[in-house]
């Protein structure tokens, strides 16, 4: 049945149904497979009238298992050395915060305490709480409950399926509507932002590394229900970088972002400064700050025509030299 191999069961879901819990996450497919027979009839389940209820729990459960997300809090940690950070950290819905430092400073680390919902169970013992409290456990290691999407730098997809096939897909086992409509909205803004173009048709393995992103990007903005989107070095992604924020904040999203790039360290109202594995500083873009954004911009899209000269083998000087 179409679904049901890419959807993951739900412990909540299949606790109010009285059904077995399995020991590890694994698609609904498998978990109907592994079923045994009384349970089947004795409750009268079929796959597809499961999968029904499942994609209907789903689809009425805001993202975060549950819960609506209004800050989340980093605190307790330290440094390399093991000395305290110098400062808490509380993000809000709709913000960009930038994670700047050099390189091996911990700035991953950061992303990774967040996306774990950290509790003083990682290097740098951070505590991160939610809407003020401790997550619940389910929101460690439930994928639905989890409140966290991330993109990496080395994104590549290893299905044998299509472009469109796989949003479709994804969007039916989020709950929505109309999954086709869903896939080519999510198509269309990746398509937007990728440097190269590509089809509905395209192999998910023949995309390149900036059109995977792209996609994944997408998806995680306008797909996925998941508050908080962490990202790893958009700088080197190949994709429009502004345009993808605009996306996540448009829907209401944290984004924090790890970058060594000036104009994407400026997208936001705050920048993190990490130092010898610690929180160092919060530091709010100032307005003269702002103003240099333009100037940055402009240098960017100068840039940008470079690259792209690049990618098509062109030479540099008239697209340098283009207004
Ligand atoms: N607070 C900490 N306590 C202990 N170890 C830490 C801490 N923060 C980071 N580390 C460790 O330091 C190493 C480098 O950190 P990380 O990869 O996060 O750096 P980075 O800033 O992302 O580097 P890059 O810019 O090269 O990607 C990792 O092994 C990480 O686990």
């Amino acid at each position: 049945m179409t679904g049901a191999a890419t959807m993951t069961v739900d412990t909540d879901f299949l606790r109010r149904h009285g059904l077995p819990v399995p020991a590890a996450a694994c698609s609904l497919q498998d978990y109907w497979q592994s079923l045994p027979w009384e349970v089947r009839d004795g409750g009268g389940w079929t796959l597809a009238a499961l999968q029904e209820q499942l994609r209907a729990f789903l689809a009425a459960r805001p993202a975060g298992g549950g819960i609506t997300l209004e800050c989340l809090e980093v605190t307790q940690g330290c440094d390399k050395d093991g000395q305290p950070e110098a400062v808490p950290l509380c993000l809000r819905p709709g913000e960009v915060v930038a994670i700047v430092g050099p390189t091996g400073s911990g700035k991953s680390r950061l992303l990774a305490d967040i996306e774990c919902l950290a509790q003083g169970d990682t290097p740098s013992r951070r505590v991160v709480r939610v809407n003020g409290a401790t997550p619940a456990p389910r929101m460690r290691v439930s994928a639905e409950a989890r409140l966290v999407a991330q993109i990496s730098q080395n994104m590549n997809f290893v299905l044998d399926l299509h472009v469109e096939d796989f949003l479709s897909l994804h969007a039916e086992s989020c709950g929505v509507a109309d999954p086709r409509a869903a896939a080519r909205t999510v198509l269309d803004a990746a398509i937007a932002m990728a440097g190269e173009p590509f089809t509905a048709a395209t192999p998910l393995t023949q995309l390149s590394g900036g059109q995977s992103r792209a996609l994944m990007i997408a998806d995680a903005a306008l797909l996925s229900a998941k508050p908080v989107v962490l990202i790893d070095e958009i700088e080197n992604a190949g994709v429009d970088r502004r345009q993808a924020l605009r996306l996540f904040t448009s829907r209401g999203k944290i984004v924090l972002l790890s970058t060594h790039d000036p104009l994407l360290a400026l997208s936001g109202a705050r920048r993190v400064i990490i130092r010898n594995g610690g929180i160092a500083a919060v530091v709010a873009t100032s307005p003269e700050e702002q103003a240099l954004q333009a100037e940055l911009q402009a240098h960017d899209h100068r840039l940008a025509r470079l690259r792209d000269a690049v990618r098509r083998g062109e030479t540099l000087l008239p697209a340098w030299q283009q207004t």
